[in-house]
């Protein structure tokens, strides 16, 4: 069996009265991201690192945020698409790890809702999904609430 790693990062501006996707869950907050898709970077760095392992390049190449056609769509989409892609290469995933980054609000009550809605759509177990959450101490983009990052670990079996 052959055992790959992949790792994923996204980042995405925050503004005044855009929704706030984490996770495939709507986080009710004054602020959202700002972004071509709905802008829920866990996702997305989720879906950059399974094109990690996998080798096969990352999220833009698949879904341009030039083109109309992702327009506001819904990450769950994409992350199916890029599921459905691994299966037909013959990859099977272990395990994932992530960190949301994010100052406000507390975001932990959700993460159940999160990995149940993740495990759903990636036809996973939800014990494989971890999500964790962490402010930056109010330093830097995330600290000052102008934006919002997340970090994705996963391993694939082949
Ligand atoms: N947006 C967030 C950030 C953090 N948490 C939880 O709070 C804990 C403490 O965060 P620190 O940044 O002060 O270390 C963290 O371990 C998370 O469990 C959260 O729920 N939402
Ligand atoms: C998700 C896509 C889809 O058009 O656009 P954005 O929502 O802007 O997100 P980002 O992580 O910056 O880029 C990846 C794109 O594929």
């Amino acid at each position: 069996m052959n055992i790959r790693i992949g790792n994923g990062y996204d980042v995405h501006r925050l503004a005044e009265g855009l929704p706030l996707w984490l996770g495939g869950v709507l986080i009710p907050h004054n602020l959202g991201s700002v972004a071509h898709s709905d802008g829920d970077v866990l996702i997305h760095a989720i879906c950059d690192a399974l094109l990690g392992a996998a080798g096969l390049r990352d999220i833009g190449v698949y879904f341009p945020d030039t083109d109309p056609t992702f327009k506001g769509v819904d990450s769950k989409i994409l992350l199916h698409e890029v599921m459905k892609l691994l299966r037909e290469k013959g990859y099977t995933v272990g395990n994932i790890d992530t960190v949301i980054c994010l100052q406000r609000p507390k975001i932990m009550g959700f993460i159940p809702q999160m990995q149940e809605t993740l495990a759903n759509v990636m036809e996973i177990a939800i014990e494989n999904i971890s999500i964790k959450a962490t402010t930056s101490e109010k330093l830097g983009f995330v600290g000052r609430e102008e934006g919002i990052s997340a970090y994705a670990v996963v391993l694939l079996s082949h």
